[in-house]
């Protein structure tokens, strides 16, 4: 086989991915909060109906939507319909039939009256699927409960970022703990529903080939990027509140980065992989006071131009005339545990950057003795280039012999194995995952509590010293990798930025 750059492929063995679930879907009511709002639409709507087609949701599933606009269930049914893709063989018309909306405002009991009158069999399994601001987490949680909605078969799920900051965040989770247990509280990050990133697990745990070299005795350092082409597409109130440390960094890089540096788990369950995670968190090192000018970097972008065509400014795009929030950071993190200590953890994150594309990428340390002739060229450190999107998949960049029988020359190529190729199935949407995982009642793939004030916990000093040391956000241009001084962050230490596809 030979991949798209005419580089060997690793032709697979097995099929990846985390084993394939065998339990139906029991008979569930999935309560939508924030119905109306762009993720329901982009995102959980689109997953829900892709389940429906699959035919995996069972015949007695309801899916009861809410939000503060006073629509009629035929109107909301119009309106989401119209903006999603038929998958033909009927499904449109199924997913229709179970689909009911209620006008609720999440602060005022009277609506939850109405969806009392919908829940009358607390056997069934309720899912309360919170898509709206967290502010509005603790008043749902707490007129749910006034109005008798929560039994033990009910579960919540809450969108991140959980608060603001630490304390916000701890309240957030005090108001939703007294209405429901820790087991039935589902606090979703939608990358760890991502197909590539459940199979850095497989990758890390089955396969003994990349486990025993995984500690700073064999690796240089790691890079995790998560970089995005778009811009804030409509959601510059919220961004700009926000910014790119709490709206990414917190929570799909921390993630990311606890996966790649955790210990292996005794079991794949939901708490032995949640401790191994929390051990993590526990062990990276605080970034405070004026640290934060040497190991962080925060940037906003500019005008500038992606594939050719012109962006505007970030104040252009979200509508304002001043701003210093972020939208994009790196971030050098350092671990101090027996495993990665001494390794570098670079973590990069921005808008308006060349390419929509996330990858971690493992570059291990150099031959300890080079044996060939100096002309025969340079051997580069090998790489794992973990691809979580797009066309998820797996690089390994090796040293090899070139060719031919005159002079011995070494050259860079690639192993390539794409997940696509490999299995030929569809890679599903990461919420497609984690709904019918929830429904099943499957939280392996969510955060606990601690795990999230434990993130903020670190995230927090960062905040900090931004705002007393670094309060101005460097520019950089639209298009371009970020700022010059990320390119310093990751070169002071003699290594340079992996440039993503
Ligand atoms: N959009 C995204 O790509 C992502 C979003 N998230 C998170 O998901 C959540 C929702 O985000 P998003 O969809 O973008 O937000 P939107 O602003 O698009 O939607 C907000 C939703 O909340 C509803 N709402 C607002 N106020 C009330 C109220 N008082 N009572 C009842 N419902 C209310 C709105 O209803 P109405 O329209 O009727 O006012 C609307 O359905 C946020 O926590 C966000 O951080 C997480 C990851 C990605
Ligand atoms: O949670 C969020 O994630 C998206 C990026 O998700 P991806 O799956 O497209 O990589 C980001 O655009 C958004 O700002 C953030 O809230």
């Amino acid at each position: 086989m030979t991949s798209h750059s005419g580089a060997a492929v690793l032709a697979p063995t097995a099929p990846f991915g985390l084993p394939r679930r065998r339990t139906p879907v029991p008979d569930f009511d999935f309560v939508l909060f924030g119905a109306t709002g762009d993720l329901a639409a982009r995102k959980l709507l689109p997953a829900l109906l892709q389940r429906e087609a699959e035919q995996v949701l069972p015949s007695r599933g309801r899916i009861i939507c809410t939000g503060q606009q006073p629509l009629s269930t035929e109107e909301f049914a119009d309106r989401v319909l119209s903006g999603l893709k038929n998958p033909g063989d009927s499904a449109l018309e199924r997913f229709r039939a179970r689909l009911c909306y209620v006008p609720v405002d999440a602060r005022d009991p009277q609506g939850f009256t109405h969806l009392a009158e919908l829940l009358t069999d607390p056997q069934t399994v309720r899912v309360f699927y919170l898509a709206t601001a967290p502010a509005l987490f603790a008043p749902i949680c707490t007129n749910l409960a006034a109005a008798g909605l929560v039994s033990p078969h009910s579960r919540v799920v809450l969108e991140k970022p959980i608060g603001h900051d630490l304390d916000s965040s701890r309240v957030i989770n005090d108001a939703v703990g007294s209405v429901f247990t820790e087991a039935q509280i589902y606090r979703i990050d939608h990358y760890l529903g991502k197909e590539t990133v459940q199979n850095l697990m497989v990758l890390r745990f089955a396969n003994p080939l990349f486990e025993r070299p995984w500690s700073a005795a064999d690796i240089d350092h790691v890079q995790i990027t998560c970089s995005e082409s778009l811009g804030v597409e409509g959601r510059g109130a919220y961004y700009d509140r926000a910014g790119a440390l709490r709206d990414m960094v917190q929570n799909h890089l921390v993630q990311l980065l606890c996966l790649v540096a955790m210990e292996p788990p005794s079991a794949f369950d939901k708490d032995s992989v949640r401790d191994e995670k929390l051990k993590v968190l526990k062990a990276v090192r605080p970034i405070t006071g004026e640290r934060v000018r040497t190991t962080t970097v925060r940037a906003q972008y500019v005008a500038g131009a992606i594939d050719g065509a012109p962006v505007p400014d970030y104040l252009s795009d979200i509508g304002a005339s001043t701003s210093d929030t972020e939208t994009f950071v790196a971030i050098k993190a350092e671990i101090d545990n027996w495993r990665w200590s001494g390794v570098p953890f670079y973590l990069r994150t921005g808008k308006r950057l060349p390419s929509q594309s996330s990858e971690i990428i493992i570059t291990f340390r150099q031959v300890r003795h080079c044996i060939f002739p100096a002309d025969a060229g340079p051997i580069g450190p090998n790489q794992l280039v973990i691809r979580l999107q797009p066309d998820e998949g797996i690089s390994q960049l090796t040293t090899m012999k070139a060719p031919g029988s005159g002079r011995l020359a070494l050259i860079p190529a690639s192993l390539q194995l794409s997940f696509r190729d490999t299995s030929g199935a569809r890679i599903p949407e990461a919420y497609e995952r984690l709904i019918t995982d929830v429904i099943r009642g499957d939280a392996t793939l969510f955060m606990r509590r601690d795990e999230v004030e434990a993130s903020w916990h670190w995230i927090e000093p960062i905040l900090d010293g931004w705002r007393t040391h670094m309060p101005r956000p460097q520019r950089y241009a639209a298009g371009s990798w970020g700022p010059v001084a990320a390119i310093g962050l990751i070169e002071r230490d003699g290594r340079s930025w992996y440039e993503t596809v």
